[in-house]
């Protein structure tokens, strides 16, 4: 819809009900309604979802499902898989789920057929990776590849590293991938360290180009191949993937050697197309080919499945009711699967750069919260570390726990150790334990109180076969479009992200001031405000310099 939805009767319909339902616990709902664990459940693809554990009826799913119609999900969802401009402040489409389209479809979008784009830029990626894998792509001293550095940031860097992460249990080439971001020396520091020049391939994964963090990085690792190389190396040891040919050229990266992709791709709805190269080195461009198979499955899922049996459509419909309603701030995403280890950052990314907004996609005021805050652990290392929170504090943190029933390799029954704590605890959160039933325990009264668990803290629990390459990319899907209804309730421009801007400028613009010999005057315009000034004399006097 156009306009401010909270000023809907169906918004103002869910207010009410809010007030209705807000006293009322999850043990009444199950006590008056034993079937909701068999009727709260949706599945799509291998992804199997409860969602019967949350402040919600029949009622309240119905309610959330008319908001999605007044916001118009269902035109929206056609706009964005027709390759509308949905992207507005731009003025681009949306179409990360072209990246996984089927070779035999054809999407034909401002002229030209993408799927047939994206298939060329899979092949080529795919025979490259093939050279490598095979060993018949040798470096510049004649031996092959046994390391790839994916050099990259934000969405050139989290996926391909929260995937390669996820998978390396399928990575059978004997090829590691390692991941550079960050623009503080330690990091590829550490990247490269232990590494021999001769065997390793470094891939420079930038939308732009011109990210300073990724260039700084390529440059400092070209200096080092070329140190130990020759200037002849730098075309057998790197690679670069982008959407710009003439600054991949100005680098000194033979264009032959860049994987293409368009700029209707956002960075963080990337790593399924070419930023996903070290990923497709590592563990072979078939699993990577499963991978998109597990992505379009959860995209038809979303596309043609109605809104009430719909996994993302339901999903981010309870994260609209908690973060509006009960003023939830934040939502933890909880792998029990260490292999899951960097998915809540790589999380943070895909939903906070995408719907950490405040004004609408027509630049009016949003009048609701938007962007609810990621964040998260894998299980059981957070429940030993912040769960005493999500259990007895103040805050209502709803939480998505995320599971699979084989593990890739067990241990003396761990695995299945692993899921009973996953389902402890999201019994333990929603059911608690009250004053009577820890009384009638025998603790003493005054402990009593220290140990009432309130319960009434909702999850959802998804559950998946393994964790293969498939389930992973069904996995992303699905919070792709969590990403994209909640946002289209909202309104906002969920695929820009104008507010990480002004910091990269400052940035630059400040770093003459630490480094000049002289120090900067007061009045200079490179120092923004006094705080920052007397960091920067701070800063100078540590380093040593003329303060
Ligand atoms: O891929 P690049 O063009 O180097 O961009 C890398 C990242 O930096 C930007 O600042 C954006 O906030 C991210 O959305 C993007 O993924």
């Amino acid at each position: 819809m156009n306009g401010d939805i909270t000023r809907s009767q169906e918004w103002a319909a869910l207010g009410k009900h809010h007030g209705e339902l807000a006293g009322i616990r999850l043990r009444e709902l199950f006590a008056d309604d034993p079937g909701r664990a068999e009727r709260m459940t949706a599945a799509a693809g291998d992804l199997y979802l409860d969602y019967s554990k949350h402040r919600a009826t029949s009622e309240t799913i119905g309610l959330l499902l008319a908001l999605a119609e007044r916001a118009g999900l269902r035109e929206r969802i056609a706009a964005m898989f027709g390759g509308e401009h949905i992207n507005v402040s731009e003025d681009r489409a949306v179409l990360h789920v072209a990246l996984r389209m089927p070779r035999e479809t054809r999407l034909v979008v401002d002229g030209q057929d993408v799927v047939a784009d994206v298939h060329a830029v899979l092949d080529k990626m795919s025979a490259f990776s093939g050279r490598i894998r095979s060993q018949e792509w040798k470096g510049a001293t004649g031996r092959p590849i046994e390391t790839v550095v994916n050099i990259g940031i934000g969405g050139s860097d989290l996926g391909p590293a929260m995937a390669y992460e996820a998978l390396r249990d399928y990575a059978d080439a004997g090829i590691a991938a390692r991941f550079v971001s960050n623009i503080d020396p330690a990091d590829i520091t550490g990247a490269l360290a232990g590494l021999d020049p001769a065997t390793t391939l470094f891939v420079i994964s930038s939308k732009t180009f011109t990210t300073l963090e990724t260039l700084t990085n390529a440059r400092v690792a070209r200096r080092w191949l070329v140190d130990a190389l020759g200037e002849d190396a730098v075309s057998r040891h790197f690679v670069a993937v982008s959407t710009n040919a003439a600054k991949v050229a100005e680098f000194g990266i033979d264009t032959d050697n860049m994987f293409g992709f368009w700029d209707w791709v956002g960075g963080r709805y990337s790593y399924d197309g070419a930023i996903g190269l070290s990923l497709m080195i590592a563990i072979g461009p078939e699993r990577f080919r499963e991978m998109l198979a597990g992505f379009h499955t959860i995209d038809e899922h979303f596309r043609t499945a109605p809104f009430e049996a719909n996994m993302p459509v339901l999903m981010a419909l309870l994260g609209v009711w908690y973060n509006d309603f009960f003023g939830a701030e934040s939502r933890a995403v909880l792998p029990y699967s260490q292999r899951l280890h960097r998915f809540p950052a790589y999380l943070q990314q895909l939903t906070m750069e995408s719907n950490g907004k405040s004004v609408r996609a027509d630049g009016t005021p949003v009048t609701a919260g938007t962007g609810e805050i990621f964040w998260g652990e894998p299980g059981t290392n957070g429940q030993h570390a912040f769960y005493q929170l999500l259990h007895q504090g103040t805050r209502l943190v709803p939480a998505d726990f995320i599971g699979f029933a084989e593990p890739f390799e067990d241990r003396e029954g761990m695995h299945d150790q692993l899921v009973a704590n996953l389902l402890a605890q999201t019994s333990a959160l929603a059911f608690g334990r009250t004053a009577e039933e820890i009384a009638g325990e025998g603790t003493a009264a005054e402990i009593v109180p220290h140990k009432v668990m309130p319960g009434n803290r909702p999850t959802s629990t998804i559950l998946a076969p393994k964790l293969t390459p498939s389930t992973l990319g069904q996995l992303v899907a699905l919070y792709e479009h969590i990403v994209f209804v909640e946002g289209t309730i909202w309104g906002v421009d969920s695929f820009d992200q104008w507010g990480v801007e002004l910091g990269k400028k400052m940035a630059l613009d400040l770093e003459p001031a630490l480094t000049s010999a002289e120090p900067p005057e007061p009045s200079a315009a490179t120092l923004p405000d006094p705080s920052t000034e007397r960091l920067v004399r701070r800063y100078r006097e540590l380093r040593g310099r003329r303060a």
